[in-house]
């Protein structure tokens, strides 16, 4: 599998969503793993929209892997997302949904056909190419939205809350599938989710966002526990701010 990642800069980015507005400054690492945290409507996915270029910043400038892609529409950028729900094209079974994240004209040779093959191995669903994802649970749905952005290469991989619908138990297997191919790929990961459980799980760095800002980041393994951070003791339902 590939490897390597691409550091994600937020430089003085800003946009304005009817009565919303955002302002964010960010600094990521190359091949690190992150999680986007904070209250509901604070403004978490759309700082994934920003960096996937969904988005495009009113003012600031958006830079991954060194490269300025504030300009760039989300297949110009070095990105693939997975969102909640709704990643796959019902109508298609799964390999062809995975297809089209390599070519969407779906011209493919022996070698594209194989890295299909090699990653729905390698989410768990040999020899599932056939069925229509009306077929499949959540869970593997999941999983072929995470094949399909395997086979894109991209060094980038942002997910918008993608385990929210699952269960316990099988979200506790699908984080645990995206910490492994995060080691195995190098790829820079970027996961918004609601669960200070989930971050903590697998994340090496919490940006916790509030009102639009990036309040707070720092080490996933005692963030939880910091006092020094606006609004996150009130995120945490626990007494004061
Ligand atoms: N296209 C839009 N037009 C107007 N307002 C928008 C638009 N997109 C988002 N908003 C508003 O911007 C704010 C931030 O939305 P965003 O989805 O980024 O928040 P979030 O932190 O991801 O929320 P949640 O945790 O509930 O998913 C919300 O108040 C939302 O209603």
């Amino acid at each position: 599998m590939q490897s390597g990642g691409a550091t994600i800069v937020l430089d003085g980015v800003e946009l304005g969503l009817g009565d919303f507005a955002v302002s964010f400054d960010l600094d990521l690492p190359a091949g690190g793993l992150t999680a986007i945290t904070g209250p509901s409507g604070a403004g978490k996915s759309t700082l994934l929209s920003l960096v996937a270029g969904f988005e495009r910043p009113a003012r600031g400038r958006v830079a991954l892997g060194g490269h300025d892609v504030t300009r760039l529409g989300p297949g110009e950028r070095p990105v693939s997302m997975v969102f909640q729900e709704n990643n796959l094209f019902a109508h298609l079974d799964v390999g062809t949904n995975i297809a089209l994240g390599i070519d969407p004209s779906l011209k493919l040779g022996k070698a594209d056909r194989e890295r299909i093959d090699d990653a729905l191995a390698r989410v768990g669903l040999d020899g599932y190419a056939r069925r229509k994802p009306g077929e499949l649970s959540g869970g593997e749905r999941q999983r072929v939205a995470i094949a399909r952005c395997l086979v894109r290469r991209r060094p980038i991989l942002l997910l918008d809350e993608p385990f929210a619908a699952l269960g316990p138990g099988l979200k506790a297997e699908m984080l645990r599938l995206v910490a492994a191919l995060h080691r195995e790929t190098g790829m820079s990961v970027v996961m918004v989710t609601h669960e200070p459980a989930d971050a903590q799980a697998i994340a090496q760095t919490v940006v916790f966002v509030k009102d639009g800002r990036i309040v707070a980041d720092g080490n996933a393994r005692d963030f939880f526990a910091r006092t020094d951070v606006p609004g996150l003791a009130a995120y945490l339902g626990k007494n004061d701010t």
